[in-house]
């Protein structure tokens, strides 16, 4: 469904990532995480086509990223996708009806369908309720399940999440796994950066740990904890442990 193969990226001459290759199958749910600065926005935004290689293929749905035209069928939410400013006027419904443009265009009126749609999003992520609330008034937490919401609107196949437990509390990263389960029994393939290895065990199907290049996946074999807790140390922790370079402890 994803493919990319023998990715390369460099910022100038900062290389971000390093010989990526990742398959991402229908239905399955891809866990990512590592280290701050490990390349994880970077290879979304690589996969989304907001940016591009120097070298490596990614396709989507078979199709070259610079060939795909049905962004709709992906849904995105971003890192910053909360930062709201207090006088940000829309409201909770308008904020998802908006995602509806992806199917529409920008300038068309939406329909009664778009609405039901929009409705039907804020439903599942359980804030219909607030839907006349100016978003800007909502906590963060909030905030990220209408962004979920807007995602979901457009019925995506792929679901594209970068750090959504940003700024949710206990209490509802429980609610966001569950929502996120329920989307993944419904068959919607996800890809997830989070930085809370036990909440992403939880869902994914596949677990990547990245650092530039992808230090292990899967890993069936091994302690998971480890691994997990491996990629999530910096680079710094490991220099001071003097395993810099032993990311994978196999
Ligand atoms: N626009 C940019 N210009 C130059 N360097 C950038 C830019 N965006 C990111 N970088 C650098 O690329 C590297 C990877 O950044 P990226 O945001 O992909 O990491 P990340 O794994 O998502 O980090 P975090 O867990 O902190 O969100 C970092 O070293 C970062 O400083």
């Amino acid at each position: 469904m994803i493919e990319l193969t023998d990715v390369h990226f460099t910022y100038g001459c900062h290389p971000v990532l390093d010989g990526i290759s990742l398959h991402v199958c229908e239905g399955e749910v891809v866990g990512i995480t590592g280290p701050n600065g490990a390349g994880k926005s970077t290879l979304l935004h690589i996969i989304l086509g907001l940016i591009k290689p120097q070298s490596g293929e990614i396709k989507i749905f078979g199709v070259p990223v610079n060939k795909f035209k049905a962004w709709h069928s992906i849904g995105y939410v971003s890192q910053k996708a909360t930062l709201f400013n207090r006088s940000y006027p829309a409201t909770v419904f308008e904020v998802v009806l908006s995602g509806r443009a992806a199917l529409r265009g920008m300038f068309r009126f939406f329909s009664r369908e778009d609405k039901r749609c929009a409705e039907y999003a804020l439903d599942r992520v359980n804030m219909l309720s607030l839907r006349n609330s100016p978003i800007s008034e909502l906590s963060g937490g909030q905030q990220q399940r209408v962004m979920i919401a807007r995602a979901l609107v457009v019925q995506p196949r792929v679901l594209i999440m970068d750090e959504p437990t940003n700024g949710v509390d206990a209490a509802n990263l429980a609610g966001l796994a569950q929502l996120l389960k329920n989307l993944r029994d419904d068959g919607v393939t996800m890809m997830l950066v989070s930085h809370e290895p036990e909440w992403l065990s939880s869902l994914a199907s596949k677990r990547v740990c990245l650092d530039r290049r992808i230090c292990s996946c899967n890993c069936h074999n091994y302690s998971n904890a480890l691994r997990w807790r491996d990629c999530m140390m910096s680079r710094e922790e490991k220099f001071s442990l003097g395993c810099a370079d032993g990311l994978v402890r196999g």
